[in-house]
């Protein structure tokens, strides 16, 4: 049986909005994603497994998994009868990419057991697709560096989709998820339709700042230049005790701290595993609202989505 496994993402890593995504691994040996695995069946059949799974729709149409199929198997011309089974080990609505996990877990599978007939980029598109009909838009952010690994800059000026932006290797990057839900889709309709020139400006400063630095090595300034001038000001009261956890982050030592994709979880970044430790310490004890929520101190995940043994 085939069986893929694609990460958990942080979109957006706070400067750029729907075009920067980071897919990460937890730094003990555990994985943070969904799998997918595939056999031959008669008739297309799912069976949702893993300990999220109860929080999945209940109408299994309605499920991101048989959606990928339907499109799928429309986009290649021939209807192909699996069983797809779908491990749902990420929360859902919990600003890690949950739905973009299923998506590209997927994708990836169906195209591999079909001997595929899709290339990387038409795998993108379609996955890009198939989170829009969740997240009301279409945006890369999450499915991207799930798919493709690592620190991804979304480019999507015709088949340059998404280009590798190297960074520090020896950052640490702290998820932590509260345990509560906030849907994406809800997260983007706080935002405003339109900004004023001064916020592009900044913007576009921030942005082309850190990738400049992110090239040329220089970690604190890009650390420096994380910040999120389109999202986060209208999304922190979705959040509950984010302002806190960013203050304490700052005097913990955390280079910046910022929303992961549409929240609740959080991320934070430095180069210390004591100051890491200490971190995620408080944020066990401070940020979690129940026994779902968790903290993992992980590093970039470069390999993205791959098969299981
Ligand atoms: N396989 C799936 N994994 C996650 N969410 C799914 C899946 N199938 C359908 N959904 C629906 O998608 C929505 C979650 O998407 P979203 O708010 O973008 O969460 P996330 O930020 O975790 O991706 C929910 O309404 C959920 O019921
Ligand atoms: N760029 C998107 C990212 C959403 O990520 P998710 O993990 O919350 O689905 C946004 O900020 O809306």
């Amino acid at each position: 049986m085939l069986k893929i496994y694609a990460p958990a993402s942080i979109g957006n890593v706070s400067v750029g909005f729907d075009i920067l995504g980071a897919a990460i691994l937890p730094i003990d040996g555990s994985l943070l994603g969904d799998c997918v695995s595939i056999e031959e069946a008669d008739e297309f059949l799912l069976e949702n497994k893993g300990i999220f799974c109860n929080k999945l729709p209940h109408d299994p149409k309605k499920n991101i998994v048989y959606q990928c199929w339907v499109r799928f198997c429309k986009k290649i011309g021939k209807i192909v009868p699996v069983k797809i089974t779908l491990e749902k080990n990420m929360p859902i609505g919990s600003g890690l990419g949950s739905s973009a996990c299923s998506v590209v877990a997927t994708l990836v599978v169906m195209n591999q057991y079909c001997g595929f007939p899709l290339n990387k980029i038409q795998l993108l598109k379609l996955m890009g697709e198939l989170e829009g009909c969740i997240s009301g838009g279409v945006h890369y952010d999450n499915v991207a560096p799930s798919f493709l690994g690592g620190l991804q800059l979304i480019i999507e000026e015709d088949d340059n989709l998404s280009h590798i932006i190297p960074i520090f290797e020896d950052w640490l990057w702290i998820i932590a998820y509260p345990g509560i839900s906030i849907s994406t889709s809800e997260a983007r309709n706080v935002l405003p339709s339109y900004y004023s020139k001064i916020n592009c400006i900044k913007q576009a400063r921030l942005l082309a700042g850190f990738i400049h630095a992110c090239h040329t090595h220089q970690p604190l300034l890009a650390a420096k230049l994380m910040q999120d001038v389109i999202a986060e000001p209208y999304r922190i009261k979705l959040i509950p005790g984010f302002l806190k956890a960013r203050k304490v982050a700052q005097d913990i030592g955390m280079f910046m701290c910022g929303i992961s994709g549409s929240g609740p979880t959080l991320f934070t970044v430095c180069n210390d595993i004591k100051v890491a430790k200490n971190m995620r310490n408080w944020l066990i004890q401070n940020y979690l609202q129940n026994n779902e929520g968790f903290v993992h101190i992980c590093s970039l995940d470069i390999a993205g989505a791959r098969k299981m043994e």
